[in-house]
């Protein structure tokens, strides 16, 4: 109790908003109540230099109020990078409804957030995000049309997953050419760590390339239908950072290259689905260009789900959304170059492209 005490008067001594370590520049943060509903969410909007900013809304039960705030800021300000570099006309943006989705996710709830996201006239678009369906999806568009992510009947681009897959095969492939010198993976010995749907997809895509894949993932169920289907190998050991491998593919979760998995790691590339793979981007980064292992930026290679979701503002067909997923292989390619020549590390090369598009764009507007 005393701890608690302590913490929240230390917290308080913060500046609530702008003084958070996870603030950056952002433009504006709205928050979100309704008595009625039960409805309490942030929305974030980081950037909107380039366009609108577009990003999932996040259902999730926050230990605290400083925990969404600090969510949704680091959230949204990583969805401005990823259109930035991807090459797409829009902002960062995300939201964050705090609560189970299980239990207190109701279509009242649903449509009042519509409600705030619609007084915000496009500046801010949602579309999934953890906890949410195509169907709140759905529902959400009842009330206002600032919303991507909905079911196909209804003029939706459908599951990006199989798209996100792609992209991240695309990247893997262009950190294999910059690597090994060939984007061939076949014989290649692969883990993928995760496999839902993006990680299956993607076991898809390097099984058909024969690549040598290891899936792991906690449900023992989805393991062996993945092997079945793709006749790939389940990872038996205890360890799989410490493996020796050609690339690791992280499809699970964030923050799983750290203090603790970087001095194991025996691979030679880094390229998965997962968002935010380093605990830290600075020093993590910095440990695996030290240790020569190729990191292939996250929100550069899992892309192809906001190129996929920003088809539908720009009534892009398939062929579109397919030929801009492929062109992570070029943007990947050229960031490794980037690192290499400027001695700096992927993610710093990455962000650097993101940020030199959103000036020129400024300046351009000034
Ligand atoms: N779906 C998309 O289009 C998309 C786009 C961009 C980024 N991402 C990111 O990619 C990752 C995967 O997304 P998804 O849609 O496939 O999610 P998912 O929930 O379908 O799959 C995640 C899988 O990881 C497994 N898992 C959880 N903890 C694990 C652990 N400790 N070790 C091994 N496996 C574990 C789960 O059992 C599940 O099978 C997430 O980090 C997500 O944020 C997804």
């Amino acid at each position: 109790m005393e701890t608690e005490i302590i913490k929240t008067n230390e917290l308080h001594k913060m500046d609530p908003v702008f003084g958070q370590l996870s603030f950056d520049d952002h433009e504006q943060i709205v928050f979100c109540n309704d008595k009625d509903t039960g409805l309490k969410a942030i929305i974030g909007i980081h950037n909107t230099v380039l366009g609108p900013a577009l990003g999932g809304t996040r259902m999730w039960n926050y230990a605290s109020e400083w925990d969404a705030l600090n969510d949704v800021l680091r959230l949204s300000r990583g969805m401005t990078f990823k259109s930035a570099v991807t090459g797409l006309n829009l902002g960062g943006g995300k939201a964050v409804i705090i609560g189970d989705a299980k239990t207190q996710k109701t279509p009242e709830l649903m449509l009042k957030f519509g409600e705030f996201v619609h007084s915000l006239a496009g500046k801010y678009i949602t579309a999934e995000d953890v906890g949410m369906a195509t169907e709140d999806m759905d529902l959400v568009r009842t009330v206002t049309p600032f919303v991507t992510g909905i079911s196909e009947d209804k003029g939706g681009a459908g599951n990006p997953s199989p798209i996100t897959a792609y992209g991240v095969f695309m990247g893997m492939k262009a950190a294999a050419k910059h690597t090994f010198g060939s984007d061939l993976l076949e014989g290649k010995t692969v883990f993928v760590q995760g496999i839902g749907n993006v990680g299956e997809a993607l076991v898809e895509n390097l099984s058909n390339e024969g690549a040598k894949v290891y899936i792991s993932d906690i449900n023992q169920d989805r393991l062996e239908e993945v092997r079945d289907k793709y006749s790939v190998d389940i990872y038996g050991g205890k360890n799989l950072y410490a493996e020796e491998m050609d690339i690791y593919a992280p499809c699970a979760l964030g923050a799983t290259i750290n203090d603790n998995t970087i001095d194991q790691l025996n691979t030679k590339i880094i390229a998965g689905a997962a968002n935010n793979q380093l605990a830290d981007e600075r020093k993590h980064g910095k440990m695996l260009r030290d240790k020569g292992i190729v990191y292939a930026p996250d929100f550069l290679i899992n892309a192809g789900g906001i190129i996929n979701v920003y088809a539908e503002l720009e009534n892009y067909d398939r062929k579109e959304i397919m030929r801009k997923t492929e062109n992570i292989y070029n943007t990947t390619l050229e960031i490794l170059k980037k690192a290499e020549s400027n001695n700096i590390t992927t993610h710093e090369a990455a962000l650097a492209v993101a940020k030199a598009r959103i000036d020129a764009r400024k300046q351009e507007n000034q």
